[in-house]
């Protein structure tokens, strides 16, 4: 290997081994208020260490990292805000993501990744109702704001020559309905039933409501392995990022369940992250099966080839991949 090669290697490993040090600045920054503190005029390092209680020395060196991370501009001393960190981090924003790091769930249960991988267990799982419904909260607000853009092409494409007809939608573990709104805004003869806990089914209602499409909405409270979906009932069945938490057992168990709940011609589309069959890329969708195991007892991330399988288990026979968008795949799955 040439020395250019060699450096080139040891730039990428280290930039992995420090990726940690930008996550938790980020993190600590949305903790901290930071960016809202100077949404609110508070532009110098004493002012933002006198808003959020904490020391100039701690701050300056904070304000400093985000300048250089790009999430803040500075000019004689005074901090700014990028228009990117203005439209997404800033709480009070329309597009705000940050509410998933606002508590630090997610960074304590990757912290047990060694042990996890040892005993197969998580140090907390979430498919409990209890922890699920601390943690989904955040987790939705943040999803929504990620989601909306992508999920309003998804509509397109599900309502294509659909657009005047009566559909019924059920949207599984809604979280805040994202991946159904859309349909309901693009067509009032989609009427949706939203399912999810009860508790978080209170957040799901607040983000219908915003989007005015409250009159299309049924709500069915309850844990998605003891509902009763019933028979031929529903056009299109949502199920969006829930599939890789429940597991592969739990998720046929799902099929089966929507394979009977379809009408003829029904469809369903999944929105979850695919490894290729391989299982040797993209990284995203293989990090996150690491997630669900730090998350989760039985999730993890699948792919084309085993949902194929197990959607034609359930009579789900015609089912594809559809690229909506660069980087944004859906599986689409009919009953012929
Ligand atoms: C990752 S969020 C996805 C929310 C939404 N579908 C989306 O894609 O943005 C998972 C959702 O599934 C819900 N959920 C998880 N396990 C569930 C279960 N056993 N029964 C009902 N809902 C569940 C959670 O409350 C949460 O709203």
């Amino acid at each position: 290997m040439s020395q250019d090669a060699k450096e080139q290697q040891i730039q990428k490993i280290s930039h992995i081994f420090h990726a940690y040090t930008t996550s938790r600045t980020l993190m600590t920054a949305v903790q901290l208020d930071i960016f809202n503190s100077i949404s609110q005029g508070n532009s110098t390092v004493e002012q933002v260490a006198q808003n959020i209680h904490a020391t100039t020395r701690g701050v300056r060196m904070l304000l400093d990292a985000l300048v250089a991370l790009e999430f803040l501009k500075k000019k004689n001393q005074i901090y700014e805000l990028t228009p990117i960190t203005a439209t997404f981090l800033v709480k009070s924003s329309p597009d705000y993501v940050g509410a998933m790091f606002e508590i630090d769930d997610l960074w304590n249960t990757w912290s047990h990744l060694n042990q996890a991988i040892k005993t197969g267990q998580p140090p907390r799982a979430l498919e409990q109702e209890e922890k699920a419904t601390e943690f989904f909260p955040h987790l939705i607000k943040s999803l929504h704001a990620m989601s909306i853009g992508k999920s309003n092409l998804l509509a397109d494409k599900l309502l294509k020559g659909k657009a005047n007809i009566p559909l019924q939608v059920l949207d599984i573990a809604c979280g805040s309905a994202v991946w159904s709104i859309p349909l309901a805004e693009k067509s009032d003869k989609v009427i949706v039933t939203a399912q999810d806990f009860s508790q978080v089914l209170q957040s799901t209602k607040t983000f219908v409501e915003r989007h005015g499409v409250e009159k299309q909405y049924n709500y069915v409270a309850g844990d998605l392995k003891q509902v009763d979906y019933g028979e031929n009932k529903y056009d299109i069945v949502i199920l969006g990022n829930i599939v890789h938490s429940e597991g592969e057992k739990s998720s046929r168990v799902l099929f089966q369940k929507i394979g009977k709940a379809l009408k003829p011609h029904g469809r369903i589309a999944i929105i979850d992250m695919f490894p290729n069959n391989e299982r040797s890329g993209p990284p995203f969708p293989l990090l996150f099966a690491l997630n669900m195991l730090v998350n989760t007892t039985e999730g993890d991330t699948y792919t084309l080839e085993e949902y194929c399988q197990w959607l034609n288990e359930a009579n789900i026979t015609k089912v594809s991949m559809e690229e909506i968008a660069p980087e944004f795949s859906v599986i689409i799955g009919e009953v012929v």
